[in-house]
């Protein structure tokens, strides 16, 4: 067996211990918030005690009140006592809960932003934040409510039992021995528990992603025959949770029944050895009652922690989900320190010096990459599917770093400069650019913030988006959806080129931005970006010839080498490779260019 597979309770606690340290800044609170909880507990087991014991004391002797009436002053001081403990504890722990939830999803945030793109590998940015939130909440919970609880659960049955033992002699052991052996009910069986609970969650997992691809994939799998297969996916998935949900139910109803079974055979034992203490003579009948109370009051807090101890293994995957998380490594190390100082316009020499790089070892993508594109350049990058072209651009804005070589902006290497201030410098236009839920407005104000509203019409203007906009009954405040949803393809790409118009960068990286325009509107793009950029540096990745042809020289790129460099007409004219590649994307080779 793998030493995976051996792991017990103790281990499953091991990931929510070090996640503790979110409570590091908020220590006091916690203790005064457990400590509050603690004397909630101690004064209701006192005023429990203390009213059976005034009870049977009136009972047995009617006639003197006198103690009876001290006890009742001491059980009137404890409940107002406990409501007061009660009332602070829940304040206190709603604080802190939704201070911890805070510092929580800040880290989540920042491992976020460090492991995007790269890290994220086949698995959505979206879908790794929503898991990523929904341990977050499952943990506030946790640290706010349960870790204090647990601790009242192990000291405050002592201080009860130690009580009854005052009071009863070695027959409180007995209540010691009940309550000890509830605890261990659950703790016991914890590693059984996280295995069900992640067969449960992995189930709805894959039960989430099936449904997700019908929903967003319906259109194509209707037109492919597929809705009976889509439906056959969702019932067998469906079906898996269930089997897993009744499983970990079984076993939970199981733990219930055997926890009920312990606390009445304690009752039991205890009944019966008070009963035979009274009737030999060795215990005042007048503490019976309080005794029994008091067994009750030390079964009241382990009784609330056995569900937290039902869902150990629940918690300790989420604090293991949000640690893979927190502590992830930064996709590329932001520890330039050269800032590069005030900007000149004509900045924006691009090189790439024996550019190695590969996304897995011993898969290269790009191959000695070599090239050099002086400030202000237009350069078409052209080569066949999975050439590299993305890649190169990604470099370039430093998601990824080479593997060996440089990368240099102005002749200084990327790395040596904060990774926001090489962002600032370079606007990418993705090949499916994201669209924020908001308006036009407010996705151009996160490209350049407080923008005024002449500028963001300038941008418009260039991107060829201000027509349309203006039809628009809301014009720059049109909401635009969730992703853009209410705008065409071109409409979303045309934005995103206004963003980057905006943010005024010294080198513009297009990536098949052309893609969804349509001719006229791609020629119109074209002579724009000729306009604006003047001067400024700028990449465009394309396969169109009527993009390619507007370029000042094209890069063709070959499994990750640089094939070969010049204008288009040279190019076609000595490349063969090149002339096929345009063939076989049906592109017309010999356009004529425009004059
Ligand atoms: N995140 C990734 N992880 C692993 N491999 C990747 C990743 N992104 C791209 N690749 C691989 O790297 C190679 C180059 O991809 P890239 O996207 O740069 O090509 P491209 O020339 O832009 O292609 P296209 O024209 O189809 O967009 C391809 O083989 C691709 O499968």
């Amino acid at each position: 067996m793998s030493p995976k597979h051996t792991y017990g309770s103790a281990a499953l606690l091991r990931p929510l211990i070090r996640l503790l340290g979110v409570l590091r800044g908020h220590r006091a609170m916690f203790w005064q918030s457990t400590a509050s909880l603690a004397l909630s507990l101690l004064t209701a087991a006192a005023a429990a005690g203390l009213s059976a014991y005034a009870a049977s004391l009136v009972v047995q002797d009617p006639s003197d009140t006198g103690l009876a009436q001290l006890l009742l002053l001491g059980l009137a001081c404890a409940v107002i006592a406990h409501g007061a403990f009660t009332w602070i504890e829940s304040w206190l722990s709603h604080v802190m809960a939704y201070r911890v939830i805070d510092g929580l999803r800040l880290g989540l945030h920042d491992g976020i932003e460090r492991l995007t793109p790269g890290g994220l590998g086949k698995r959505r940015g979206g879908e790794v934040a929503g898991a990523a939130m929904a341990d977050a909440e499952t943990l506030e919970w946790f640290y706010a409510h349960t870790v204090g609880a647990s601790l009242c659960a192990a000291v405050s049955p002592l201080v009860v039992v130690g009580a009854l033992i005052a009071l009863t002699g070695p027959i409180g052991l007995i209540a010691f021995a009940g309550v000890a052996a509830l605890i261990a009910v659950p703790w016991f069986l914890g590693p059984l528990q996280a295995r069900q609970g992640k067969a449960v969650r992995d189930g709805l997992g894959d039960l989430k992603a099936i449904t997700l691809e019908g929903a967003e994939g319906l259109r194509e799998m209707l037109s492919l025959g597929l809705a009976e297969r889509q439906k056959r996916r969702v019932l067998e998935a469906t079906e898996r949770v269930q089997r897993r949900k009744r499983a970990l139910a079984l076993r939970a109803g199981a733990e219930s029944a055997l926890a009920d079974l312990i606390v009445a055979a304690t009752f039991i034992a205890f009944l019966v050895a008070l009963t035979a203490a009274v009737s030999g003579g060795r215990l005042d009948p007048a503490l019976f009652p309080a005794a029994m109370v008091l067994l009750t009051a030390a079964f009241i807090p382990a009784s609330a922690i056995f569900p937290m101890f039902q869902r150990l293994g629940e918690m300790s995957a989420a604090a293991t989900r949000v640690l893979d998380v927190i502590d992830a490594p930064a996709q590329v190390a932001d520890t330039g320190t050269d800032s590069a100082g005030a900007r000149q316009r004509g900045d924006g020499a691009v090189r790439f010096e024996h550019v190695d790089f590969a996304y897995e070892a011993g898969t290269p993508v790009l191959d000695g990459l070599d090239f050099t594109v002086p400030a202000g350049e237009h350069v078409a990058v052209v080569g066949a599917s999975g050439a590299g072209k993305t890649t190169l651009a990604h470099l370039l804005m430093r998601f990824w770093d080479p593997v060996s070589g440089r990368v240099l902006l102005d002749g200084t290497d990327l790395r040596e400069r904060p990774i926001a201030a090489v962002r600032e410098r370079i606007a990418l236009i993705p090949q499916h650019p994201y669209v924020f839920r908001g308006t036009v407005r407010s996705n151009l104000d996160l490209a350049v913030p407080g923008a005024d509203e002449a500028a963001m019409w300038k941008a418009l203007e260039s991107a060829q988006l201000a027509d349309t906009v203006r039809e628009w009954p809301a014009g720059l405040d049109e909401a635009v959806g969730e992703n853009g949803a209410t705008l065409s393809g071109g409409q979303r790409q045309r934005l995103a080129i206004a963003q980057a118009f905006l943010r005024e960068a010294d080198v513009l990286v297009m990536d098949e931005a052309a893609a969804h325009l349509d001719g006229i509107g791609e020629q119109a793009l074209a002579r724009a970006v000729a306009e604006v950029m003047d001067g400024r540096t700028t990449l465009v990745i394309a396969h169109r010839v009527s993009t390619i042809r507007h370029a000042d020289r094209v890069l063709f790129l070959d499994g990750g080498r640089l094939a070969d460099t010049g204008t288009h007409t040279e190019l076609l004219e000595r490349n063969p490779a090149y002339r096929a590649l345009l063939a076989q994307a049906e592109l017309p080779a010999d356009e004529p260019a425009e004059g």
